[in-house]
């Protein structure tokens, strides 16, 4: 039916063409727009509007060709697959669909779309289904789906429904072999041809019974069994039904792809300090409208107040240090020179000298530090030190002493955040934004888990392109955050882990010349940590992505610390141009050769003890861009492991078709 004049492209599938839906007319580039017009059905020729499509079309409705793409703008071609979609001339006509051999009315067939549980790519045929149990298949085969149960759709379902031969009846039906094997293997007794009542959540009895007899979904095995005898379970968990628990991750995986589960948790792993929580914070921020409650706001307030006299106390601590030995480095000059005056020692100032009254206030801020007392002046002296607190941080001395910052172990480097603002934060009705959050300590429990659980916003040019686009949006994702300590010899969690998709591991690229209390390089500590975890059998199947933190820290860090200072390292040779400035000429900067250095220093260290690849990324966890792309590429990873997953399964279901694979 295509029109005349215009070239309809030959099917070569190397030409990029757009199909007519009713009439299988293809047309080029140039020619596509003057044949279908403004596509008030999507994509028909002009003459073919208001004709039903191809019914073997029936899988492409909505979803276009990047031809089309390129020819019109996004909303355009939003509207056009929309219209295609859902425009009258293109739903399925109910009567082409038989549900137990009886033709739908079109009432019947929206009921059957528009259920909580629809039949998965509906289309011209003949069905069963079992309305008491939502078992669903097509005429005289197996079960394929469990759809919502109790639907007033077609006529009763017969027994020769999915033409088994078993002399055992689920729901009236004559079961085939397959589910008589799965039956068997789930302990339901099958001696004698019962007819068993199997309800929606898999409770079962006997025909004439009152008692239920047990859950047929109930064991996590008997779900496992289904995937490999592709037979269906209920799309929602019943697992709850059954203390019954899996123990190895791989059937674990094929599990949740059989359950299409919707909800993908990522566990988020690292030492103390590698950037685990603020990732997890800045995830929060990225993904929830509204990330902390206001009663989480107020404790997170106490949080960062108490802080900032934490910080405080770092310094005026290092500014002690430092000062006695500037008098120390002086008096041993001083005595060399003069060696009779005695007491002048006293009145000697050095760099790291305060005045008296802040003296005073150091002594007594450390004292009750020491005694472990500092949450006794709080939140009610808060405002009243307030000024004192800004006074010392503008102190010469004390910014003498932060210079040396990386003298004092414990300072983080957001503690001057804190400090320049600390008369605003010390206040009593202050309420922290999202970035103090942020860059607050001690906000994600470090003793306990912390979910969060989200879907990644979708763009607005994903919507409505592709439904299984669509779909990717409402994806839930749960992202658990093990604090390190927690992870020890044995981790009490770690049973919780199983169904867990995949690890996110974090590494502080910048901790590579730091060392722990025990004198430990701390990158080292890092590696064993992971070691630990990629070898632990509940992760063995699990995909792995290393993110490698504080990419800022790192590249200011190497431009002055050799990254050889660790021992791990001592290979680091780049060879870098002399004249390296902000530019460089395209050629790679310092920080990015320590990155990749690194990067492929743990994936041979990955690979060598699983023979997997390992997935890395760099990331600046304070920068909310960076974390989004990182946590994107993990929901890429995860996607990818599932189509694996599905190939995987086809082979499955293409042997156990194959009569002799499963019958006894
Ligand atoms: N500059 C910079 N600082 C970071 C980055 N990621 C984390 N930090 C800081 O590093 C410190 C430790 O980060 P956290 O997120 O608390 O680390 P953690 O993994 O939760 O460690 P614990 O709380 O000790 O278990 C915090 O002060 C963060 O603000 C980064 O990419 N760049
Ligand atoms: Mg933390």
């Amino acid at each position: 039916m295509g029109l005349m004049g215009l070239h309809k492209v030959k099917g070569n599938r190397f030409t990029e063409k757009e199909v007519c839906l009713v009439c299988d007319a293809k047309y080029c580039s140039s020619c596509v727009l003057r044949a279908m017009g403004s596509m008030p059905e999507g994509r028909k020729c002009v003459s073919c509007i208001g004709c039903p499509i191809d019914e073997s079309k029936r899988g492409s409705l909505g979803k276009c060709s990047r031809m089309l793409k390129r020819l019109l703008n996004d909303l355009e071609v939003k509207q056009i697959m929309k219209t295609e979609r859902f425009c009258e001339a293109n739903q399925l006509p109910a009567e082409y669909v038989y549900v137990n051999g009886q033709p739908l009315y079109p009432d019947e067939l929206v009921a059957l779309q528009t259920c909580a549980n629809p039949p998965k790519k509906l289309k011209p045929g003949d069905y069963w289904y079992d309305k008491v149990s939502g078992l669903w298949g097509k005429e005289g085969e197996k079960p394929y789906q469990i759809i919502s149960p109790h639907l007033n759709v077609g006529g009763p379902i017969s027994a020769e429904a999915s033409n088994g031969n078993t002399q055992v009846f689920i729901n009236g039906r004559e079961i085939t072999k397959v589910e008589l094997r799965m039956l068997q293997l789930a302990g339901v007794q099958c001696a004698g041809n019962p007819h068993f009542w199997v309800n929606e959540d898999g409770s079962y009895q006997e025909e004439g019974q009152k008692n239920t007899k047990g859950y047929i979904w109930g064991k996590a095995g008997t779900k496992l069994l289904c995937a490999v005898l592709s037979l269906p379970v209920p799309s929602k968990s019943i697992s709850n039904a059954s203390g019954d628990q899996l123990h190895s991750a791989n059937s674990r995986s094929i599990l949740d792809h059989l359950e299409h589960r919707t909800l993908q948790k990522i566990l988020l792993v690292g030492n103390s300090g590698s950037g685990t929580s603020t990732i997890f914070k800045q995830a929060k921020i990225l993904y929830k409208d509204i990330p902390f409650l206001e009663d989480e706001r107020e404790n997170i307030k106490v949080i960062i107040q108490t802080n900032v006299y934490g910080y405080l106390g770092m310094l005026l601590e290092g500014r002690e240090r430092f000062e006695e030995e500037a008098l120390g480095v002086m008096n041993a000059k001083q005595s060399l020179i003069e060696d009779e005056e005695g007491d002048a020692k006293t009145n000697v100032k050095t760099l790291y000298s305060i005045g008296p009254r802040l003296k005073a206030f150091s002594d007594w801020l450390l004292k009750t530090m020491a005694a472990g007392n500092l949450g006794v002046i709080f939140p009610a002296a808060s405002r009243e030190y307030a000024p004192l607190v800004e006074e010392l941080w503008r102190d010469a001395a004390i910014q003498a002493t932060y210079k040396r910052r990386s003298e004092l172990g414990l300072l983080p480097s957001v503690a001057s955040y804190f400090l320049e603002r600390a008369i605003d934060v010390l206040t009593p009705d202050y309420e922290p934004s999202d970035l103090d959050i942020l860059y607050a300590e001690g906000v994600t429990s470090s003793s306990g888990l912390a979910c969060l659980d989200f879907s990644f916003p979708q763009t607005a040019a994903e919507e409505n392109l592709d439904p299984s686009d669509h779909l990717d949006s409402l994806l839930r994702y749960q992202l658990i955050r093990v604090p390190s300590r927690g992870l020890g010899e044995n981790c009490k969690w770690i049973d919780m882990f199983e169904d867990v998709g995949m690890v996110v591991f974090v590494v502080s690229m910048s901790d590579y010349d730091q060392v722990s209390e025990d004198g430990t390089n701390k990158m080292l500590l890092a590696k064993k940590l992971f070691e630990s975890i990629i070898t632990h059998p509940i992760f063995e199947q699990m995909d792995f992505l290393l993110i490698l933190n504080k990419y800022d820290l790192l590249e200011e860090k190497v431009e002055r610390v050799p990254l050889t200072r660790c021992e791990w390292f001592q290979d680091f040779n780049p060879v870098v141009s002399r004249h390296r400035s902000n530019n460089n000429n395209g050629n790679p900067t310092l920080g990015q050769l320590a990155f990749h250095y690194m990067a492929v220093k743990f994936k041979r260290f990955y690979s060598s003890l699983t023979g997997k690849k390992l997935f890395v990324s760099s990331n600046k966890s304070l920068d909310p861009n960076s974390v989004d792309a990182s946590l994107k590429l993990a929901m890429e990873i995860l996607k990818w492991s599932e189509e694996r997953a599905n190939i995987c399964m086809s082979e499955y279901s293409m042997y156990s078709t194959e009569p002799s694979s499963f019958s006894n």
